[in-house]
């Protein structure tokens, strides 16, 4: 498989916080879902993948180039979203069209205006006076006028309502038609990602703890309940965390098997969402 983003032993250090010697690869012609807990480094990450922040030490490769020698050549393939867009305020789509367009080899007219009219956007409105929703379908008709063959985007549905949320889904779906096309972004919605992500990254207090195909997801977890009193030293290791409801559990666990074998029928054993994967990961420290 093509690997279009490689982090390779990504290290990264702030001051109460790091990035723990990353390695990630994301390959052609999928979308990735990056997610977890606030603070936990999604954001550190993507900037990364755009040198917008410097790693310590390791080494990232985009479409097998590096950003020391190839950065425009770089840029060219990504189309980046994310929530604070720098733009001068005072200027129109009208106005930024003419700014961004001469600084892309495929700047694609045609798809900019199909963009605008889709988001229903005016162009000669100052972007001042957008509304959050607006600025992000500003960002994205930006984003996606050149053909990127790469998109990131950090929470890009973040404080966005459902009807949007949804053309943004069909929109990120039609893109994948193209099987040379990349996704790769950041979300807090699990059920975004339910529908249309092909991947799962998951990164906590700086570390990626696993990188799936959202199939095999359910085949990796399960959750189990049953009687609190099963629950002893040993059998509590088989858990990843374990939520004590009187005299019951809930517990997530990675060898569903083994918990099979161990209590057999004395427990349930069912499927797990990715929201709940998240939630049993996080709590577990
Ligand atoms: N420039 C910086 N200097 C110091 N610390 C920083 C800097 N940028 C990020 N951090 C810290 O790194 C940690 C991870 O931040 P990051 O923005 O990557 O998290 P996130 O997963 O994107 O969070 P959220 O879901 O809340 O957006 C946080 O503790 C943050 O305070």
């Amino acid at each position: 498989m093509d690997k279009v983003i490689e982090f390779e032993n990504i290290s990264k250090e702030y001051s109460g916080f790091s990035i723990k010697n990353i390695d990630l690869n994301i390959n052609k012609g999928y979308i990735t879902g990056f997610v977890g807990a606030n603070g936990s480094g999604k954001s550190t990450t993507i900037k990364m993948i755009m040198n917008l922040v410097k790693p310590d030490s390791g080494e990232v490769n985009i479409f097998e180039m590096n950003h020391n020698n190839d950065e425009k050549d770089i840029k060219q393939k990504i189309g980046f979203v994310y929530d604070d867009n720098i733009y001068y305020e005072g200027l129109n789509l009208r106005d930024l069209h003419k700014i961004v367009a001469p600084a892309y080899k495929n700047w694609d007219k045609k798809a900019f205006q199909h963009y605008i009219e889709t988001f229903d956007l005016p162009l000669n409105q100052p972007i001042k006076y957008f509304s959050k929703g607006m600025r992000m379908k500003a960002s994205l008709v930006l984003a996606l006028s050149h053909n990127p063959e790469l998109l990131i985007m950090d929470e890009p549905t973040a404080g966005l309502d459902p009807v949007f949320r949804k053309e943004l889904l069909n929109i990120l779906q039609e893109i994948m038609m193209n099987e040379n096309k990349t996704i790769f972004f950041s979300t807090h919605i699990t059920s975004d990602l339910e529908k249309i992500a092909d991947y799962i990254v998951f990164i906590k207090d700086g570390e990626i703890i696993f990188n799936h195909s959202i199939n095999s997801l359910q085949n990796e977890f399960a959750l189990v309940k049953g009687d609190r009193s099963l629950i002893d030293r040993d059998t509590e290791d088989e858990f990843d965390y374990i939520n004590y409801k009187g005299e019951y559990f809930e517990a997530m666990t990675q060898n569903p098997k083994v918990i099979y074998e161990v209590f057999g029928d004395e427990v349930s054993i069912d499927n797990i969402s990715l929201e709940e994967i998240m939630y049993f990961l996080n709590g577990a420290d």
